[in-house]
């Protein structure tokens, strides 16, 4: 996608192309709509990037608390964003046991209680044993190592919405 194209979006378009690159915080789109015109694209996802790292921390835990668990009851129950339930099926989070699914749901329930918000992974770039990994040590963490790390993670689940978002544009022009 032309950066040029971006540039030319009517605030609405925008948020209809952007608007979930962050887990439901169309918010975000709707904000940067402003910093029209971009260079480029990388400028865009900067923006992105700059935009959560300036929020307050209950700004950021308001981020993470609009992911949805992993393998979770959302998953069961088909609300998933499409983008969500892409990044879970490519983790094998949609065909887990049912010793792994229970594992899974035992480690987030504690994760989030004892953080207030829930555990965040890119799961395009991880896998169900590496995730429930993850969540068996980060639970172990600090609030605030913790905070930065879902954020970090939330940053790399954006970059991979954004490559998909030009991709199937540049597809859409073939
Ligand atoms: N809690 C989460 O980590 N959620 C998610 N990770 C992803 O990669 N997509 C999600 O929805």
């Amino acid at each position: 996608m032309d950066v040029q194209v971006v540039n030319c979006m009517t605030c609405e378009e925008f948020v209809r192309v952007f608007g979930n690159v962050v887990e439901r915080c169309p918010l975000i789109a709707a904000a940067l709509w402003s910093r029209r015109p971009f260079s480029s694209t990388l400028e865009l996802e900067n923006g992105f990037n700059e935009f959560i790292d300036s929020l307050s921390i209950e700004g950021k835990e308001g981020i993470l608390r609009c992911h949805p668990d992993l393998a979770g009851r959302e998953l069961l129950a088909g609300t998933l964003t499409v983008e969500s339930r892409g990044e879970q099926g490519q983790a094998g989070l949609t065909s887990l046991s049912s010793a792994d699914a229970l594992r899974m749901n035992q480690l987030n329930s504690q994760y989030k209680e004892q953080f207030g918000f829930p555990f965040v992974i890119c799961a395009r770039m991880s896998d169900k044993d590496r995730i429930l990994q993850q969540l068996e040590s980060r639970v172990r963490n600090q609030q605030l190592q913790e905070l930065q790390c879902d954020i970090e993670e939330v940053k790399s689940i954006c970059r991979l919405r954004l490559q998909d978002i030009y991709n199937r544009a540049a597809k859409s022009t073939k």
